[in-house]
């Protein structure tokens, strides 16, 4: 009894002594040890944990960032960055002889014995796989894609007509994703239909799976920093996540669009070419999950975010109306080619593209082989170092009113002539850029312009306070979005 006291007594010495040491080294002997931050974030990860596993880490970066400046010392070994500069240096294009700075795995490579996607491939197997995969996204394929896209915009302006004779007040968040998810499924495996969100006014169940695998990932991630990394990787193993669940489904679907013969799909470019690559239907089924997850809720969360906003500012929504409203003499001659006329409707877009981003938080990337320079500033390698979303489209040091929706400054108002445009990045810089940022654009500019020419929108009363108080899981969780939509009669 007494040796077991006094084994556990020398335990929690040594214990202690451990975490003083590990302090006191994160303090005085860390290379990031000049970085300004504040004290508890440089001595340890907790805070940083912390804040993240509430989802209100993007939100407390920004905060820091207007008490430190520019760069940031967000945990012992990571750096948060603010400034146009910043996103070329982490994350442009490398002159010839340049290291990347490579992606942090404790984000993107959780599970590391799934097989690589494009999204955490290394250098080589990302140019390989992106270049395949951009076959889906080229000029050619959209046109072949446009009547697809455009058959679900029609099907949810007229699934919203027969809504508003029941009820006027509909959820607009909900409609988004049915609309986003139906043409990504339909888009990444040839399902008619996609997902049947639109046809059963409802979520298909696999979508519930999708967003609770998100949540479940951010949580996990949080974890990570933490030094959990083997349980975590046990957990994944044992199959008992979201995560497990939906890449089975992935899985099946792929199964049969391998079946399948040639279509204007996302996948198409990867199967024309799965032997020379070697790629079976596991390392399909983790690209295809990338698409689905990268590709739906993002431009679901900027819609919602954009019809808050402009119901919060009728002036401005009033404006956009009367652009819509005069551009087309019928609904049918609003297209995705047509829309891209649309100026002031994309100046909408931009303006809460930078109030609500959807990827609201970081994109952590590690110092390369021998350090390199961030804005100016020395890295030294395998320290991590991102810029935060939201904070960079809230710094004042690069736009003048920062909280205030004002489309104009992307139309160069003399107000805003000081704005540096190019520190909102929303789909990222570079060869990791998003691959599905012309499609983003076109959808949400179809999106909006048929919702604004078919209806005149109110914001319910009962989401006045939507915005508030809104937490960050790498996606925004958003509360239901009601908004009374009043049919406009020509
Ligand atoms: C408003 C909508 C969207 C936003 C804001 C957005 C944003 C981003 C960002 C910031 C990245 C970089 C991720 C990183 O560095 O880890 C990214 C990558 C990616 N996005 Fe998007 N995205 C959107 C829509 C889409 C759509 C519609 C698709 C496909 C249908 C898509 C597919 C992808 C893929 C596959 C990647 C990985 C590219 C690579 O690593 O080469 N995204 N996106």
């Amino acid at each position: 009894m007494v040796g077991l006291v006094e084994l556990a007594r020398n335990g929690l010495v040594l214990g202690a002594v451990y975490v003083i040491g590990q302090i006191l080294y994160n303090l005085f002997l860390h290379p990031l040890r000049k970085y300004p931050g504040p004290l508890a974030y440089r001595m340890s990860v907790i805070p940083r944990s912390w804040y993240q596993l509430q989802g209100l880490l993007p939100f407390e970066v920004d905060k820091l960032h207007k008490r430190y400046g520019p760069v940031v010392r967000v945990a012992p070994n990571e750096l948060a960055f603010s400034s146009p500069q910043a996103w070329r240096d982490i994350y442009g294009h490398k002159k010839s002889g340049e290291e990347e700075f490579p992606k942090y795995d404790g984000v993107y490579k959780i599970f590391d014995w799934l097989p690589t996607s494009v999204i955490n491939a290394d250098r080589q197997d990302h140019g390989t796989l992106r270049r395949q995969m951009s076959h889906g996204f080229s000029d050619r394929s959209m046109r072949e894609q446009e009547p697809i896209i455009g058959s679900y915009v029609d099907l949810l302006v007229s699934r919203l007509r027969d809504a508003v004779k029941v009820n006027s007040s509909q959820n607009l968040r909900e409609w988004y994703n049915y609309t986003t998810f139906d043409i990504i499924g339909d888009l990444s495996f040839g399902v008619d239909g996609g997902f049947g969100c639109l046809a059963n006014s409802d979520y298909h169940p696999w979508i519930k799976l999708i967003s609770k695998a998100i949540h479940q990932n951010a949580i996990i991630q949080g974890l990570i920093r933490l030094g959990l990394r083997r349980p975590i990787g046990w957990i994944g193993k044992s199959g008992m996540l979201a995560e497990n669940r939906n890449r089975a489904i992935v899985w099946e679907k792929v199964g049969q669009r391998m079946q399948g013969g040639e279509r204007p799909d996302f996948l198409e470019g990867l199967l024309r070419k799965k032997e020379e690559l070697k790629l079976d239907q596991a390392a399909v089924t983790v690209n295809a999950t990338v698409l689905i997850i990268a590709g739906s809720e993002t431009t679901a969360t900027l819609l919602s975010g954009a019809t808050f906003l402009l119901t919060t500012h009728p002036e401005v929504l009033h404006k956009l109306e009367q652009e819509v409203r005069s551009a087309f003499k019928s609904d049918e001659e609003i297209t995705l080619s047509s829309v891209s006329n649309l100026t002031y409707m994309l100046a909408c877009l931009n303006e809460s593209l930078r109030r609500y981003p959807p990827v609201v938080g970081s994109l952590p990337r590690q110092a390369p082989k021998g350090g390199a320079m961030v804005d100016g500033k020395f890295v030294p390698e395998g320290n991590i170092v991102s810029l935060y979303q939201y904070a960079v489209n809230h710094d004042a040091h690069y736009w003048n009113e920062p909280y205030k929706f004002a489309p104009e400054r992307w139309l160069g108002d003399s107000n805003y002539k000081s704005d540096q445009l190019d520190a909102m990045q929303s789909f990222s810089v570079g060869p990791r850029n998003c691959i599905g940022k012309n499609l983003a654009y076109a959808e949400m500019r179809l999106i909006l312009a048929k919702i604004v020419y078919n209806f005149d929108m109110t914001l319910a009363d009962d989401s006045r306070g939507w915005l508030d108080d809104q937490r960050a899981y790498i996606v925004w969780e958003k509360p239901a979005l009601n908004v009374h939509l009043k049919p406009v009669v020509r």
